[in-house]
């Protein structure tokens, strides 16, 4: 196993985990199904706002309940994480498996939960959840315009 691949966690061991890391803590969550240029951006920039950056990731059936599309993910579970644990900005990372990241975020109580801009943290679970423990929940701006869709679509184009 390669080293970073240590950052992977299972739910059972999430709160001593986060316990353990520099704080305050901020969490983010997502598919991150081909990671491009807008997801790493948005990892460095939520990892910035505080002393560590926990994510989680949705498993492969809390995917397809998502409705991105029957063939998504392309990639497992497994190698989403993976591929996110080698991330510099990332400290910790774990799956999940119901449809939103609430639960997670009510066991790991991160002091900053972050989300990309296309969301609004007072109308999702989880940022709702953060404010009213009295945390705080940051909506990242998008700085490229780039998505895992569009790129599978232009895959397409071409095969
Ligand atoms: N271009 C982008 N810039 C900044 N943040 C982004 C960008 N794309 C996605 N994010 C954020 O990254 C997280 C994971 O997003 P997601 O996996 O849905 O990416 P996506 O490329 O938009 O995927 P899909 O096209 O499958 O919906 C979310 O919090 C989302 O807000
Ligand atoms: O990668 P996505 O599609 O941005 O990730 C989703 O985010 C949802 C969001 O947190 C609102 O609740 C979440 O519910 C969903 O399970 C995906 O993680």
């Amino acid at each position: 196993m390669a080293t970073f691949e240590q950052k992977i966690c299972t739910r059972a061991t999430l709160p001593q985990r986060v316990a353990d890391l520099p704080q305050p803590v901020v969490l983010t969550n997502g598919v991150f199904d081909i990671l491009h240029r807008g997801h790493v951006t948005y990892l460095a920039q939520a990892r910035e706002l505080g002393a560590s950056l926990v994510v989680a990731v949705n498993t492969d059936a809390s995917v397809k309940r998502l409705g991105k599309g029957d063939d998504r993910p392309l990639n497992t579970l497994a190698d989403r994480m993976a591929v996110l644990a080698a991330l510099e900005s990332v400290s910790l990372v774990v799956e999940f498996d119901e449809d939103t990241a609430l639960e997670v975020v009510q066991e790991a109580r991160p002091d900053i939960y972050a989300k990309g801009g296309d969301y609004v943290m007072s109308e999702i679970p989880e940022g709702k959840a953060v404010i009213a423990y009295g945390g705080k929940a940051v909506a990242i701006d998008f700085a490229h315009d780039r998505s895992t869709t569009k790129l599978v679509a232009k895959i397409r184009q071409f095969g």
